[in-house]
C-alpha cells in the first residue's frame, strides 16, 4: 500500500461523518483500489433484491444491464429478482461471478401495497435462504440506472442513503410522518436525516431487523387505518433514527435524475430515472 492511498483523500465542501460517526461515502473520500485490496480477499457476496410488477418489468433491461457495467463489478452477487411477469424478464448477460434468480410473486392492485409488501418479502428471503449463501444484501428499487462505481465502499452493517431531494434541506423540512396515530410518526425536533426507501442495505442479521420490524409497524398502521405518508420510506425512516446506520451513502449512490446536476455531486454512481407515475402505476 503506497502513501497515496493515505492522501488526499478528503473533501472540505460536504461532511463526511454524521454526528455519531458513520462515515458518509463521497467521491474523493476513499480509495476504491485499496478498498478492493481490502475487501476482494473475503469473497462475500452480495445479494441484490429487485421487485418489477405490472408496468414496471419495462425498467429491467436498463438496470440490470447497467448494473452489470458498474455494481460490484468483480464481487459475486446474487440478484433476485421478484415479479408477477417471469415472461417479461430480459435476457441479460451476467458478468463472471454474477447470477440472477427470478421469484413469481402475485400481483397487487395499489402500488403502495407493492412497495410496502417488499418488506415482508425480504424479511422471509433474508430468514429462509440468504443466512447461508449470502453476507451482504442491497434493496433497490427497479426505476433506477447505474452511471458510476458502487462498490465495496457501500458495505456495512446498516446502510442508509440520504434522499436525494433532502440532503441539503433542515431537518423541519424532512417529510417525515407526523401523525401521531402512526406507528412511523417522528416528533418535531427529531431525525437525523431523510434516507430514501429506494435503496437501503447492509449485514444480513441487520437487514433482517430492519425489514421486520418495518413490516411490523406497517401492520400496526393498518390494523389502525392508517398508511404513513411515504409508505414503507416513512418506516424506514423511524427505523433509522433509533437504529442509526453505522455507513452512509451521499445521494451520488441514488440522485433524482441524472440531468440534474448540483455542486457536491461529482459522481451520479445510480439515479432515479424519469417515470410518468400516472402512466406507469396502476390506478386504485
Ligand atoms: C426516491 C424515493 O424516495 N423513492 C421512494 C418513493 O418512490 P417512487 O415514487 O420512486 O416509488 P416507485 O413507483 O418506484 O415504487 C417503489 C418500487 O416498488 C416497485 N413497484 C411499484 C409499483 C408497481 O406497479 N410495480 C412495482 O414493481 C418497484 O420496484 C418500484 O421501484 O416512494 C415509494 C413509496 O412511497 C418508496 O418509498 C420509494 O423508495
Ligand atoms: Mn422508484
Amino acid at each position: 500500500m503506497s502513501a497515496k492511498s493515505v492522501w488526499p483523500y478528503y473533501r472540505t465542501d460536504v461532511v463526511s461523518l454524521s454526528p455519531w460517526l458513520a462515515p458518509i461515502i463521497w467521491e474523493g473520500t476513499f480509495d476504491p483500489a485499496l478498498i478492493d485490496l481490502i475487501y476482494k480477499q473475503y469473497n462475500f457476496t452480495i445479494a441484490t433484491t429487485v421487485f418489477a410488477l405490472g408496468k414496471y418489468t419495462r425498467f429491467l433491461k436498463d438496470l440490470l444491464e447497467s448494473a452489470e457495467q458498474h455494481y460490484f463489478i468483480g464481487y459475486r452477487v446474487h440478484y433476485y429478482l421478484f415479479t408477477d411477469k417471469p415472461e417479461a424478464v430480459p435476457e441479460v448477460k451476467m458478468s463472471e461471478n454474477h447470477r440472477l434468480t427470478v421469484r413469481r410473486v402475485p400481483s397487487l392492485d395499489r402500488w403502495q401495497d407493492i412497495s410496502m409488501g417488499r418488506m415482508e418479502i425480504l424479511e422471509k428471503l433474508i430468514a429462509n435462504e440468504l443466512i447461508n449463501e449470502s453476507d451482504f444484501i442491497f434493496c433497490l428499487d427497479v426505476d433506477t440506472k447505474f452511471y458510476g462505481h458502487w462498490g465495496a465502499e457501500t458495505l456495512g452493517r446498516l446502510v442508509g442513503i440520504i434522499h436525494p431531494w433532502f440532503y441539503d434541506f433542515p431537518r423541519n423540512k424532512f417529510t417525515y410522518e407526523r401523525r401521531r396515530e402512526s406507528a412511523a410518526f417522528i416528533p418535531d425536533g427529531e431525525g437525523d436525516y431523510y434516507y430514501t426507501a429506494a435503496a437501503f442495505g447492509g449485514m444480513l442479521e441487520d437487514v433482517y431487523q430492519l425489514t421486520k420490524t418495518c413490516r411490523q409497524q406497517m401492520n400496526i398502521d393498518r390494523e389502525n387505518s392508517i398508511e404513513a405518508i411515504w409508505h414503507e420510506e416513512s418506516h424506514l425512516n423511524k427505523y433509522f433514527l433509533y437504529n442509526k446506520p453505522t455507513k452512509l451513502l451521499s445521494p451520488e449512490y441514488l440522485w433524482r435524475d441524472i440531468n440534474i446536476p448540483a455542486d457536491q455531486i461529482r459522481v451520479v454512481r445510480f439515479s432515479h430515472i424519469a417515470k410518468n407515475n400516472s402512466e406507469v402505476r396502476s390506478h386504485h
